[in-house]
């Protein structure tokens, strides 16, 4: 069994009801367990700052899916509940990332764990540690850009 934690975001229309249902999507999934939901957030957007304001929460999940499998449910809901991306950066009815997977370390084309930007988002950082306070990352510069580095041998999750 594998243990990963996705952010979920929405800054367009019914932004609670577009939360809830996504959260109803990955537990209605065969291989998906969600096992751990952190309350919602009203958050300013980061990055492309002239939209509206997101609610956004943390899920933790136990799922036999393996991570690019993960990321395509992950996509499938976002195109169900009306994903448009308009603008890279821009409003969604929801946004579903994969900020952790078990202890793993993913760098490809479209799918990097952790998360690139985890640890500059109050957004993603806040509620994954009211729902995951034992989790640690370990800094480490890249080249100039500080990315998170799993600490190895640390029991992450409770
Ligand atoms: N506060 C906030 N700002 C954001 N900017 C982007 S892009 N997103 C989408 C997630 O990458 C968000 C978000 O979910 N919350």
């Amino acid at each position: 069994m594998n243990i990963a934690y996705l952010s979920i975001g929405s800054n367009i229309g019914d932004r609670l009801q577009h939360l809830t249902e996504a959260v109803r999507l990955l537990h209605l999934h065969d291989e998906i367990e969600v096992t751990g939901i952190s309350s919602v957030y009203e958050t300013e957007p980061v990055g492309y700052t002239n939209q509206a304001n997101f609610l956004n929460l943390v899920v933790r999940l136990e799922t036999s899916l393996n991570p690019f499998e993960l990321l395509g449910v992950c996509q499938g809901i976002e195109n169900d509940l009306g994903r448009v991306r308009e603008i890279r950066w821009g409003p969604r009815t929801v946004d579903l990332d994969i900020l952790l997977y078990n202890n793993d370390n993913i760098e490809s084309e479209n799918l990097t764990v952790p998360h690139p930007r985890m640890d500059e988002r109050a957004f993603v950082l806040v509620p994954l540690m009211e729902i995951a306070p034992n989790l640690v990352g370990v800094p480490i510069d890249d080249g100039g850009v500080i990315r998170w580095r799993k600490v190895e041998g640390v029991e992450h999750f409770l």
